[in-house]
């Protein structure tokens, strides 16, 4: 199990600040909160979200998380994600770049399909997981994943509402239906207390809509927008991170964030403990084309008017932007730093897809 106890997160490390959002109110359809939120999402792309219920959910998670990793290598690798850009599985410590020179990351961690999640045992991938996750896949993964996609869909269908949206139309790209990249994340770095520096995840941005991600320890950090110096975001007790990823800023026609980010060890004493972290990523039903709504909203083409260097049409739908993205960071794939390119998002520009 993850330590219960550790050494505060420190007070001395550059840390930025991320706004409060309190989901009960967002439930409530409350406008200040609304407008918060707003603000967070398309100038950071990154805030804390309270009051979310799932605490009970994620600790379980934590729990078996812990359990599944503590299996022999020989065993978790049965369940590797492979090369061709699935991501479902398992993925050992060193399989991805953390850049382009190909100095290899030191997570690993475990993915479970939202689609096999709610259909097990009939799912929909025929993948198979370690034992432990397919025994509380029920009881555990599927309780998780159900209450995430709530908080997430949420979410969504408010930003919906602000980018002028008709109703409903954030979530037809999210069709609970149709097969998608969702997943949950259970992700594990090893003690590192004389490598502060060492990349645990390179920087990137993430591939999907909505990323729901609890955090005990530091080690996540923000490239914030007009910044060169990356900042730790302090996990706080209860409080999720959430961020927006690339599809929906290419929806949103670039007003909704895609922020960079990275995870590095534990800072200060935290570095001699395990780093654990789990993740719910909403991302967009398989088919569905990444491009900017124009049609559909006069905020978002306006937006796209006023970018005129950047292209919102991808040319490739979400299956196929994702697919990229896990393939070319796979260290097995690497070619040479051109590999690192073709596995980038939003930052790089979407039309490089
Ligand atoms: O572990 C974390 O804090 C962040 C993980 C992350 O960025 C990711 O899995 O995309
Ligand atoms: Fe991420």
């Amino acid at each position: 199990m993850p330590a219960l106890s550790f050494p505060p997160f420190p007070d001395d490390v550059p840390t930025h600040p991320l706004l409060v959002i309190d989901y009960a109110l967002l439930k409530s359809r409350d406008p200040q909160e609304i407008d918060r939120l707003w603000e967070a999402a398309t100038k950071l792309g990154f805030w804390y979200l309270k009051n979310h219920e799932v605490t009970e959910e994620v600790s379980r998670m934590f729990d078996l998380g812990a359990e599944a990793m503590a299996l022999p290598l020989e065993e978790k690798l049965k369940f590797e994600q492979g090369d061709d850009g699935t991501s479902a599985g398992y993925k050992a410590a060193g399989a991805n770049a953390v850049d382009a020179t190909g100095e290899k990351d030191t997570v690993e961690f475990i993915n479970v399909s939202k689609d096999d999640a709610l259909r097990w045992p009939s799912h929909t991938s025929n993948r198979r997981y370690p034992e432990p996750i397919e025994r509380q896949m029920d009881t555990v993964v599927r309780p998780f994943v159900q209450k995430s996609l709530e908080v997430n869909r949420t979410v969504l269908s408010i930003f919906n509402d602000k980018l002028g949206l008709p109703e409903g139309a954030l979530l037809n790209q999210h069709p609970m239906d149709e097969q998608s990249g969702c997943e949950a994340r259970i992700i594990k770095n090893p003690p590192m207390p004389h490598n502060a520096q060492k990349r645990a995840i390179g920087a990137h941005t993430d591939f999907g809509s909505l990323s729901f991600l609890h955090n005990r320890l530091g080690g996540l950090q923000v490239l914030a927008p007009g910044s060169d110096d990356w900042q730790y975001v302090k996990p706080i007790p209860n409080h999720a991170i959430c961020n927006i990823g690339d599809a929906l800023s290419v929806f949103s026609g670039g007003i909704l964030r895609s922020n960079m980010h990275r995870v590095l060890p534990p800072p200060g004493e935290q570095s001699a403990y395990e780093r654990w972290s789990l993740v719910f990523f909403t991302r967009p039903g398989n088919s569905k084309v990444l491009r900017a709504l124009v049609e559909s909203s006069p905020i978002i083409a306006t937006s796209v008017k006023s970018k005129p260097e950047k292209s919102f049409e991808t040319g490739v739908t979400a299956k196929e932007w994702f697919a990229r993205r896990v393939r070319y960071q796979r260290i097995a794939n690497r070619k040479g730093p051109e590999s690192w390119m073709a596995s980038r998002g939003t930052e790089a520009n979407p039309a490089a897809a």
